[in-house]
């Protein structure tokens, strides 16, 4: 896979850092699609809440989940049998595929995590998609359909301050080699705000599975 050499320009998506890149494109699947996308994930998957083990107590995951795609995953300690490839996560995939390779960056993705947030409430808390077998340094592409809730980005280093992303209705966050090293991220809570359903895709190598 070609490593970013030089920023994208407009047409390519907008460039919110270069090194790690990380570039948000808009207007992914257009309109209706995207309209189409959301109401149609959120009636016909079969959304789970599985605990997890925090500081040794077992809690419910603050939002709804689907693992799918082609490789088994890990996370967070836990094993996790992935769905069998919906047709629209398929189409959603393939548009992305299609938008980066337009933008000059190959990419493939045998897996997904989708996460559905029905209320401001709900939220994720700060990690890096730092797994083994994402490999020393994954493409994560994340789309993001429904409400606009911003992606908070901190420097595990601290050499700068933390900063909010905008994902707007259809669009694609893409976080190029090294964000996951050098950066964590998190979905905060929002006082006010409608369903929000994201798609993170990434490759597991086969080796890993
Ligand atoms: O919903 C989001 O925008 C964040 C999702 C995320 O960080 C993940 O799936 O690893
Ligand atoms: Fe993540």
């Amino acid at each position: 896979m070609a490593p970013f050499d030089s920023l994208f320009d407009a047409f390519h998506g907008e460039a919110l850092l270069a090194s790690p890149a990380l570039v948000r494109f808009t207007d992914l699947l257009g309109g209706p699609a995207a309209d189409d996308a959301l109401a149609r994930l959120d009636r016909e998957l079969d959304w789970q809440q599985p605990r997890l083990r925090l500081y040794g107590r077992e809690h419910p995951i603050p939002r709804r989940q689907v693992w799918m795609g082609d490789a088994r995953y890990r996370y967070s300690g836990r094993d996790f049998l992935p769905t069998p490839w919906h047709p629209t996560v398929v189409a959603i995939r393939d548009a992305v595929i299609r938008r980066l390779a337009e933008a000059g960056q190959a990419a493939r993705f045998n897996s997904v995590l989708l996460n559905r947030y029905a209320t401001g409430q709900e939220r994720m808390g700060w990690h890096s998609d730092d797994e083994p077998e994402l490999g020393p340094a994954p493409l994560i592409a994340s789309v993001s359909l429904g409400t606009d809730r911003p992606l908070r980005f901190r420097w595990k280093d601290h050499r700068a301050p933390a900063f909010n992303v905008d994902q707007p209705h259809d669009s694609l966050l893409l976080m190029g080699p090294g964000t996951q090293a050098e950066l964590e991220h998190a979905l905060p809570a929002r006082r006010h705000a409608g369903l929000r359903i994201s798609l993170t895709f990434r490759w597991i190598p086969p080796a890993a599975r």
